[in-house]
């Protein structure tokens, strides 16, 4: 299902039956229609009517995610992520009407767009590409995190003939970079603790960092930051107890291995403890995803650098 997103001041919604008429309104615009690969000109309303038929349709069957991008109401233009056949990967596209170009209104929604994707959808990257000549849009990708990589060659129904393409690509790192937490060259070191619960059946539970955190989409051991007057056995008693609403004595935590490392904003200190007995069922309190994962299915969530090498030492214990 296609989530509805706030974008500063425009909005993010599932495109509908009845935007047919506007959307025909802005595409039907040579300046439009001529970056956009696929469509003709002059754009037929029923084409409106096909498309947003179709939109619907890989809606439902989560390969894409198409938005009206709407302010007061009044649709500006759209933006869709459409899946790779692998899933690994999906290409974003937009357009906005003329009238509304100059104001900003694809950078946000366009970053809002790729930064919801990354954080909600398994992929590892995004891709997008731009006409040769579609110096605005390039701009926009590159505002928004995408880099350049390379150049390609499109087929443009509007334009009768072969063009080239820009072709980008943005990871997690590049479209929802963390923030910079110093301001000098000694980077402090933070305290992190996390658990590895481990339920009867030898499953570990993950918990995937939520949009709008610094590795969003990302899936991590549940834990956090210590804070001060805290040690980290409180700490991580308090956050399980925060994240997941469950219950853990102090004496349960068996410390396993540690990380130490520079990740760029700080140095990361994060002790990883072992646990297998808590009260209550473990439940998402914070709107994060929950999975409980094998061993050897380890490999298949991507997980911060850190918690890397960690993984063959968990699949041994296991
Ligand atoms: N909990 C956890 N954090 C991890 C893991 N691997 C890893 O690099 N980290 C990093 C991500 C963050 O930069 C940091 C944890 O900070 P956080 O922001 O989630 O901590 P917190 O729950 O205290 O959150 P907040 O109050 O600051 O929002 O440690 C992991 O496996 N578990």
């Amino acid at each position: 299902m296609t989530p509805t997103l706030e974008a500063g001041p425009y909005t993010l919604r599932m495109l509908q039956e009845t935007d047919a008429p506007a959307v025909h309104r802005l595409i039907n615009d040579w300046s439009v229609v001529r970056m956009l690969s696929h469509l003709p000109f002059p754009y037929p309303r029923e084409l409106a009517d096909a498309w947003l038929a179709e939109t619907r349709r890989s809606s439902s069957g989560g390969e894409a995610f198409h938005f009206a991008v709407t302010k007061d109401d009044a649709l500006l233009g759209c933006v869709g992520i459409v899946l790779e056949r692998n899933r690994r990967t999906a290409s974003l596209g937009y357009w906005i009407g003329r009238a509304h170009w100059g104001q900003g209104v694809a950078t946000a929604a366009a970053g809002r767009a790729a930064r919801w994707a990354l954080a909600a959808l398994p992929i590892e990257h995004l891709t997008a590409d731009v006409a040769f000549d579609n110096d605005a849009s390039a701009a926009v990708l590159r505002k928004i995190g995408f880099r350049e990589a390379g150049t390609g060659r499109k087929s443009f129904l509007s334009r009768g003939s072969e063009h080239p393409v820009q072709l980008f690509t943005g990871s997690r790192e590049d479209i929802a970079p963390e923030p910079a937490t110093t301001t000098n060259n000694t980077r402090r070191t933070v305290l992190v603790v996390a658990a590895a619960l481990v339920d009867a059946q030898q499953r570990i539970l993950l918990a995937r960092r939520p949009e709008g955190k610094p590795l969003a989409g990302l899936w991590e051991f549940p834990g956090g930051k210590v804070e001060a007057g805290e040690n980290p056995e409180q700490a991580l008693t308090r956050e399980l107890q925060e994240e997941l609403g469950i219950d853990i004595a102090q004496s349960c935590l068996a410390p396993f291995t540690f990380v130490s490392q520079d990740v760029g904003r700080f140095h990361l200190l994060m002790p990883l403890y072992l646990c297998r007995r808590w009260r209550n069922t473990p439940q998402s309190r914070e709107g994060q995803e929950l999975a409980w994962v094998p061993a050897d299915r380890l490999a298949d969530y991507p997980m911060p650098a850190p918690d890397r090498p960690l993984i063959p030492l968990l699949q041994e214990l296991l």
